[in-house]
């Protein structure tokens, strides 16, 4: 997404510019470091999660730069000349390794990695984090609902119920998951996605009666007639008048596309309204639905009660990321200067991974995705063979003789981003041929079977002996 600010360095947490400024002038200035990104859970209880936001983080960092009154404004907060002097010229010229967007990835495996001096690998946490864990968020939400609709589209109309201009980052994210178009017009012109609409309850309450309201609507706009049927009464008179109404515009050599239903029960009246417009020779005019819906109720209407429904309009829960407000990825420590480093924490499962690594994908027999293996990035894949889970190392499996495929790729490098642009409809088609190697024991949405990912020997020997002189 263009920048909508030139520049965006200011777009941090204020204790990542005093660590910055602590580095500079305490001998560290020129340190090296390697972070990397994961995240602990998979959003909605689910079994993986989309990796979404690359693109527009990578056009962010290179905007992530320092305005003259950004620098006034931080010599205002304290900040010392010198160091100001550092931000005016600062530009990100690290490296960063990535998996693609659209990639499906599980919790605990390093998602991307950064290298750099210290003070660059540090100030650029926040962008990275607030970009790349709210799109991860919409694009597994949206594939989610993919998953049920199957062939049915289905529309983000979200803006209006999203986190203010986070709008812009859910709808790109929405089609990524599996939307085919977005109503957010800015968005659209953005990110290159097509935007569609059909009409709302004022439309039809601005008219005298629904079907003069009909009437003018598809007059307006024939190719695209899309008529909302509930404002009144949906099946005593919303779909009569657009019955109506389609049989005056096929006099016209002109065709109704849809019908809208935004409230009720939706199986019950879609069922009668498919009926309806049947009976009337109108098999061709296709039923939306929209109201609140998530993964679960199109499920439900679609496997369960049969619904006569061809397309849905989404917008609370797809671009909120209902019901989880948030995706826990974070971004961690793991080598200065060649030197591995890591977290110790009470709490076992957040404990870090030290050193610079790669992951292997590792699939079975069949092609489809078996385990996950975190290794040192010096490692060589056909050196892997035991593999531990991060935590619990009684736990083990082996990956030897699977074939593999290194997740991580260099993205970013020197700083300037060497990945070609994609839209997002393309990086959709990217997690659709993920997806389709991915077994459906991880795709269910109660208790999905756990992806196993684990880390290999050398990883674990690493981790043990820091763990061992940390003590
Ligand atoms: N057949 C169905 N099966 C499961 N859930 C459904 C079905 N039909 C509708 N829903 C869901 O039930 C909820 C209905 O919402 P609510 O009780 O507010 O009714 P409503 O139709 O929106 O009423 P109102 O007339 O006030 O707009 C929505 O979240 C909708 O997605
Ligand atoms: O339910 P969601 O998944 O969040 O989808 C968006 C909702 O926004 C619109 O309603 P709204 O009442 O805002 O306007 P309207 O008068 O056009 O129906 C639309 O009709 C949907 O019901
Ligand atoms: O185009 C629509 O019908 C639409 C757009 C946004 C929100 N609700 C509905």
């Amino acid at each position: 997404m263009p920048a909508i600010l030139e520049n965006w360095g200011l777009y941090t947490d204020f204790y990542e510019l005093f660590m910055a400024q602590g580095y500079y002038f305490c001998g560290k200035k020129d340190d090296t470091a390697t972070f990397y990104y994961f995240f602990r859970t998979n959003p909605y209880k689910g079994g993986f999660t989309v990796f979404a936001g690359l693109q527009d983080f990578l056009e962010f960092l290179n905007n992530f730069t320092f305005s003259n009154s950004d620098i006034q404004y931080l010599k205002k907060q304290g900040f010392k000349n010198e160091f100001l002097d550092y931000l005016k010229n600062f530009h990100f010229s690290g490296n960063i390794m990535s998996m693609q967007e659209g990639e499906i990835a599980f919790a605990n495996e390093p998602v991307l990695q950064v290298e750099g001096t210290i003070i660059e690998c540090q100030l650029i946490e926040s962008l990275l984090l607030n970009i790349l864990n709210f799109e991860s968020l919409v694009a597994t939400k949206a594939f989610r609902i993919k998953l049920v609709a199957g062939d049915r589209m289905f529309t983000d109309f979200g803006l209006r119920r999203a986190q203010g201009l986070g709008a812009l980052h859910a709808s790109r994210a929405t089609i990524i998951g599996g939307a085919s178009s977005t109503s957010n017009v800015l968005a659209g012109k953005l990110f290159d996605i097509p935007v569609s609409g059909t009409q709302a309850h004022s439309w039809i309450q601005s008219f005298d009666n629904e079907l003069e309201a009909f009437r003018v609507y598809a007059r307006a706009h024939p190719e695209n007639a899309i008529l909302l049927v509930d404002t009144y009464d949906t099946l005593k008179m919303g779909v009569p008048n657009a019955i109506k109404v389609a049989k005056e515009m096929e006099s016209r050599n002109e065709k109704l596309k849809a019908i809208r239903l935004d409230s009720g029960d939706l199986a019950y009246l879609s069922k009668r309204a498919r009926k309806m417009l049947d009976t009337a020779g109108l098999e061709y005019v296709k039923i939306i639905a929209s109201n609140q819906l998530n993964e679960h109720v199109i499920k439900s209407l679609l496997k369960d009660q049969n619904a006569a429904i061809d397309a849905f309009g989404i917008g609370t829960e797809l671009v909120t990321g209902k019901s989880d407000a948030a995706l826990d990825g974070v971004y961690k420590l793991a080598e200065v200067n060649g030197q591995p480093k890591m977290k110790k924490s009470e709490n076992i499962e957040k404990v870090t991974l030290p050193c610079k690594k790669q992951v292997y994908r590792c699939f079975d027999e069949e092609g489809f995705f078996y385990r996950d293996t975190i290794a040192l990035a010096n490692e060589k894949e056909n050196e892997l063979g035991l593999i531990f889970h991060p935590v619990y190392p009684n736990r083990f499996t082996y990956v030897k003789n699977c074939s593999k495929q290194p997740l991580l790729q260099l993205v970013v490098k020197n700083g300037k981003a060497i990945t070609a642009q994609k839209t997002p409809a393309e990086i959709h088609q990217f997690l659709l041929s993920r997806s389709a190697l991915l077994p459906d024991e991880h795709k269910r949405f109660i208790s999905p079977h756990i992806y196993k990912v684990g880390i290999s020997e050398k990883l674990m020997k690493a981790r043990n002996e820091l763990v061992k002189k940390l003590e």
